[in-house]
């Protein structure tokens, strides 16, 4: 069962995301937060993962090193070290776009099972987001998305590989499935 904690870290996610959207549409950015904290949780995640599934934007995205010290005090070690986990950059400006991606798919070879599985429910839920959104706009999504078409394509690909390499896991073969409908669908 969630703890007091949970709702403590949902009120504080909330907090911090209040004025953030999702890219290219008006959806509130803990719309991602409470997604992927969902997928965790139907995977198997325990408090500590769910929470960090609510705050693993919190540091890259809502006040850097600052932040991370927060979570730390509130939270514990564990949500740190997996909110760390997921981190793809936490200075101001972040490195450039590849950089950070082939850094973040090179790390999950190392991950914890924690870090491992709220990064794969993050990667899950922003893949759902692309397919559901390429549906709608067609080949207009892509210019959301620094890496534009080809860039994204080949990061979903890239971490779908990345994570087989550590083995079969239900969600890492969710995400895959989900990767190669996009692919198909970029490829029609
Ligand atoms: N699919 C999707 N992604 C969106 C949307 N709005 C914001 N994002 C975020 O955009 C990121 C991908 O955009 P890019 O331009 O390629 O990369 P960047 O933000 O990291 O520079 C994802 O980060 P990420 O590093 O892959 O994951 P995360 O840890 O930041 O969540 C995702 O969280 C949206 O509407 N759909």
């Amino acid at each position: 069962m969630l703890s007091e904690r949970f709702t403590q870290a949902l009120t504080y996610a909330i907090q911090l995301h209040a004025h953030q959207v999702r890219k290219g549409s008006g959806v509130p950015y803990v719309a991602h937060l409470l997604g992927v904290a969902s997928i965790a949780l139907e995977y198997g995640a325990n408090e500590d993962e769910a929470i960090a599934a609510l705050l693993h934007d919190a540091v890259e995205d809502q006040g850097g090193a600052a932040t991370r010290e927060e979570i730390l005090c509130r939270f514990g070690e564990t949500v740190t070290a997996i909110v760390d986990g997921c981190t793809d950059a936490d200075t101001t400006p972040k490195p450039p776009w590849k950089q950070r991606k082939e850094a973040y798919i090179e790390h999950i070879s190392t991950a914890s099972p924690s870090v491992l599985l709220v990064s794969a429910a993050d990667k899950l839920h922003n893949s759902r987001s692309i397919l559901q959104d390429y549906r709608l706009l067609g080949e207009s999504l892509w210019e959301r998305f620094q890496g534009g078409k080809t860039g994204t394509l080949w990061y979903y690909r890239a971490l779908v590989d990345a994570y087989g390499k550590i083995g079969t896991m239900a969600i890492f073969e969710e995400l895959a499935r989900v990767v190669s409908q996009i692919e198909n669908l970029a490829s029609a």
